[in-house]
């Protein structure tokens, strides 16, 4: 049995499997520029962020109807409730979509559809937050806010992702501000190949709650002060930072540093199915890598259920955190 945690930076189309991604493109008569899963997956192979990214775009061709996005998030929900996740808060990119012909409409309605039945069928809670593509302008985020407006039940949050470098977090200003005043929560990527400034500017533009990734802030020793003194959450992807080569390899991630420095650390996986593991396979890549304790780990599952946006509900807040203090290590 793994550890019992919430996963909090995980983005849907990122765990679309090459198998499924073959079944939906059969499915939705769509050609895929790959013989076989097999020559897919040689394609897994990344420099950074964007040759990720331009891959993980293409990819979503394959994702048409709402069943298509039930599916998927319910293969999700199987792979993470069977490594210990209890509470997820899902990304998705409604941009990805829109762009492509297909509505946040069907997009939200598929993911609800699967997220809607998570606790009963998988044992895991669930919510939802809607991400703007920062490589995109700020007026497409604006029209993607208001297109959401009626599925508003459905989304808990805005995030920011996508190509980091030349966008930085001041220019969704207003989008953010708009967000806050219809009651949505607030995180933004920052920090992954993004300078310190970035993350500074997530929290101070944006109102960010949460910073995911968040790497890079040991390069600025005040904004590790501000972090930890604020107990500002950082949601770290170690599998995904060695797979973009933000670290060379994992033993030399800076997860220990962190955690010594007081950082409130969580493991994710964000792109599972590009990133070579889910939730439980992160916490294990890290144990072996990084030699970190049984203690250390149990911390890092206790602040992924301190820093989840469970506010509404702090007795199952306090339920999932006495799992994790009465699990017991094999
Ligand atoms: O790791 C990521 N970083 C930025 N954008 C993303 N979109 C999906 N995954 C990522
Ligand atoms: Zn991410």
């Amino acid at each position: 049995m793994s550890i019992p945690k919430a996963e909090l930076h995980l983005h849907i189309e990122g765990t679309l499997e090459p198998e499924l991604a073959f079944a939906l493109a059969a499915r939705n008569g769509v050609a895929l520029p790959y013989a076989d899963t097999d020559e897919l997956r040689e394609a897994y192979r990344f420099s950074d962020l964007q040759s990720f990214l331009n891959l993980y775009y293409g990819l979503m061709a394959v994702l048409r109807t709402e069943d298509d996005f039930a599916d998927l998030t319910d293969a999700y929900l199987a792979r993470a409730a069977a490594q210990g996740v209890r509470h997820a808060e899902i990304f998705f990119d409604p941009q990805a979509h829109i762009s492509r012909g297909v509505g946040i409409g069907t997009v939200v309605a598929g993911l609800g559809r699967a997220l809607d039945r998570s606790e009963a069928v998988h044992g895991v809670s669930t919510q939802l937050i809607m991400c703007f593509l920062r490589d995109e302008s700020a007026e497409s985020a604006m029209e993607t806010l208001e297109a959401a407006k009626p599925h508003l039940g459905r989304i808990v949050g805005v995030g920011l992702d996508s190509a980091e470098v030349g966008h930085p977090p001041a220019k969704f200003r207003e989008v953010y501000e708009a967000a806050a005043a219809l009651g949505l929560r607030r995180v933004a990527h920052a920090g992954e190949e993004g300078p310190p400034a970035y993350i500074t500017e997530a929290l101070d533009v944006l109102g960010a709650e949460r910073i995911d990734h968040g790497l890079r802030c040991l390069e600025d020793p005040e904004l590790v002060a501000r972090l930890v003194r604020d107990r500002v959450p950082l949601t770290l992807c170690p599998l995904s930072n060695v797979r973009l080569r933000a670290v060379d390899v994992l033993a030399e991630h800076p997860l220990p540093a962190m955690l010594d420095a007081g950082l409130l650390c969580t493991v994710n996986s964000d792109d599972p199915a590009y990133f070579g593991g889910y939730a439980e396979d992160n916490f294990r890549a890290v144990r072996a890598a990084l030699g970190l304790s049984p203690e250390r780990l149990r911390e890092l599952a206790r602040n992924s259920f301190l820093a989840a946006f469970l506010e509404h509900d702090e007795e199952r807040r306090a339920r999932y955190v006495a799992e994790v203090d009465a699990y017991e290590f094999p």
